[in-house]
């Protein structure tokens, strides 16, 4: 048996939580092992956030050449080679790995150890039969996607986001069960790519974002020729080889069968707990992950558990703020709080839908009293001159003018929701996004111009009209 490690820091997961857990670590000198079993990188780098975003580049791409009429260019019918799709996509994912790679954590000063790591006891945890005795360990072991138990979807042959980019041939039809960022944006980019395209979703598809800008993303989808059939429930798949077969259940009663090529599954997560020795550390979890309180610490006092396994909101970017927390927490001993209220996210379809802070929705729920503001695309000149003029910004303002919430749907709005996320964060007033200067033409004016609708009404006050007639009279 190899000599114990002592390290300060054990991370377990090599995704997005554990390297910048790692990365931020070794960059104060702190010693710390990082162990995993699979690739570098985790999801996002691998099956999850590049690989979805290049292949949606690649759809944006046909899609552009499709519209190049408009602008008075053409080009014809693209003709798309699915091989080549496949290789620019793993290029992508080649030209971030080498950031991800062991040879450079281990230049930063991590030691990485490549195998499955599991608890053998609170203090101790076994990789590959190297024992490691942390202070702290950093649990940011991810999630997989979850197979639901629908009748015959185990014995079926069917993709997930682990398996769907390693297609080298473009399905003829793909079925997609769930409407969910994933669903989604696969849906769109098959689509694009010359595949048709069903989406079967139970409730409605992008359920968790503001359903007046959801709305707007899937007429988009509709109009580009995916099919979402909401509120159809998957009840039974059959098939294999050449035909797939779901039997479907619609909200009014009526049965179904859809049939198409392919099958993609995307349900949402498992948390990866399983094989991890949870409980004889004395980790308390559940099917959504290990149970955190807000300062990210489990039933174990040793043990932080960050991203995905936290069971919190699943993005890379919350993984790594919630790194950024774990080491405030270990290393300067600073008491930490999460704040998931403050946290944006983006669904990248064509439109792109990007959110932060509250919904309209979430603020009536909680009892505030708001008012909403919306500026829609078509008003902005920009996007008038890049013919992407579908779309609003709408903003959820509070008392005294703060800024609670803001939605955007539209050409680049995940780019847009940058502005919102720094001003909701900050804590910005309505009158600070309409202070600041934003360059002509651009599509952030968007948000300015939203902030600037909620003074309209001040124009035409008389006492404020009154007041301007008074003072003209001082030359
Ligand atoms: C298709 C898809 C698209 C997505 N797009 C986006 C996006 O655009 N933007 C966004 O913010 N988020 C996106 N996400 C979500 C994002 O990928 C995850 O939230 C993020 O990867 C979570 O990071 P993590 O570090 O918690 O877990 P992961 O990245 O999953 O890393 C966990 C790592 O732990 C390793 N591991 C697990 N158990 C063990 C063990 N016992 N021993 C050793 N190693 C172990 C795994 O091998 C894995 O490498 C997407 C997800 C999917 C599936
Ligand atoms: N752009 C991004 O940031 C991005 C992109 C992709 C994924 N992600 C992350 O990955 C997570 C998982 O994404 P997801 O889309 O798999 O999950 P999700 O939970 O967001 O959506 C799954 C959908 O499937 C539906 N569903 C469940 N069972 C069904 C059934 N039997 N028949 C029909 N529909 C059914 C649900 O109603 C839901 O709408 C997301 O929550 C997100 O955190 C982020």
């Amino acid at each position: 048996m190899a000599e114990i490690l002592t390290p300060d820091i054990c991370v377990i997961g090599g995704g997005s939580g554990g390297l910048t857990t790692a990365a931020a670590a070794a960059a104060f000198g702190v010693p710390v092992v990082l162990v995993e079993r699979g690739l570098m990188g985790g999801d996002c780098l691998n099956y999850g956030c590049v690989p979805s975003k290049a292949l949606l580049a690649a759809g944006k791409h046909a899609a552009a050449i499709r519209a190049a009429p408009l602008f008075g260019v053409s080009a014809g019918e693209p003709a798309v080679d699915f091989a080549a799709v496949k290789a620019h996509v793993d290029g992508v994912i080649g030209a971030i790995a080498p950031n991800d790679s062991v040879e450079r954590f281990e230049g930063l000063g991590v030691r990485v150890i490549k195998a499955d790591a599991h608890f053998t006891d609170p203090n101790t945890v076994n990789a590959g039969g190297q024992l490691i005795r942390a202070r702290r360990f950093v649990v940011a072991a991810g999630s997989s996607p979850l197979v639901p138990p629908i009748d015959g979807l185990a014995q079926t042959p069917h993709l997930t986001n682990e398996t769907i980019f390693s297609l080298t041939e473009r399905p003829d039809h793909l079925l997609v069960i769930g409407g969910g960022p994933i669903g989604m944006e696969m849906a769109q980019a098959h689509r694009r790519l010359g595949a048709k395209v069903t989406v079967v979703e139970g409730e409605t598809a992008l359920g968790n974002d503001d359903p007046e800008l959801a709305a707007v993303v899937l007429e988009a989808l509709r109009a580009e020729g995916v099919v979402v059939e909401e509120h159809t429930k998957v009840v039974g798949v059959e098939g294999g080889g050449e035909v797939v077969r779901l039997s479907v259940g619609r909200k009014n009663g009526e049965k179904a069968t859809i049939e198409g090529s392919h099958l993609l599954v995307a349900v949402g997560r498992a948390a990866n707990v399983e094989g991890l020795g949870l409980e004889a550390a004395g980790i308390e979890h559940d099917r959504r992950g290990i149970k955190v309180g807000s300062d990210l610490r489990s039933s174990n006092r040793r043990v932080y558990a960050v991203g995905d396994i936290a069971g919190g909101p699943q993005f890379t970017h919350v993984a790594n703020y919630h790194a950024g927390l774990v080491i405030r927490a270990i290393l300067f001993r600073l008491p930490i709080k999460t704040d998931h209220d403050k946290i944006p996210h983006v669904t990248f379809t064509d439109p792109e839908l990007g959110q932060v802070g509250l919904t309209e929705a979430q603020a009536t729920t909680r009892g505030l009293t708001v008012d909403v503001l919306r500026w829609p695309f078509e008003e902005n000149d920009r996007a008038q001159t890049e013919r992407r003029t579908h779309g609003l910004a709408k903003l959820v303002v509070g008392r005294g003018g703060r800024l609670l919430g803001a939605g955007v749907v539209g050409a680049e709005a995940g780019e847009l929701t940058n502005l919102f996320s720094l001003a909701i964060g900050r804590g910005l007033k309505i009158s600070d996004l309409r202070d600041f200067v934003s360059p002509y033409p651009t599509f952030s004016e968007i948000g300015k111009r939203a902030a600037t609708s909620y003074y309209h009404p001040y124009t035409r006050r008389p006492l404020v009209r009154r007041a301007i007639g008074f003072l003209s009279r001082f030359g």
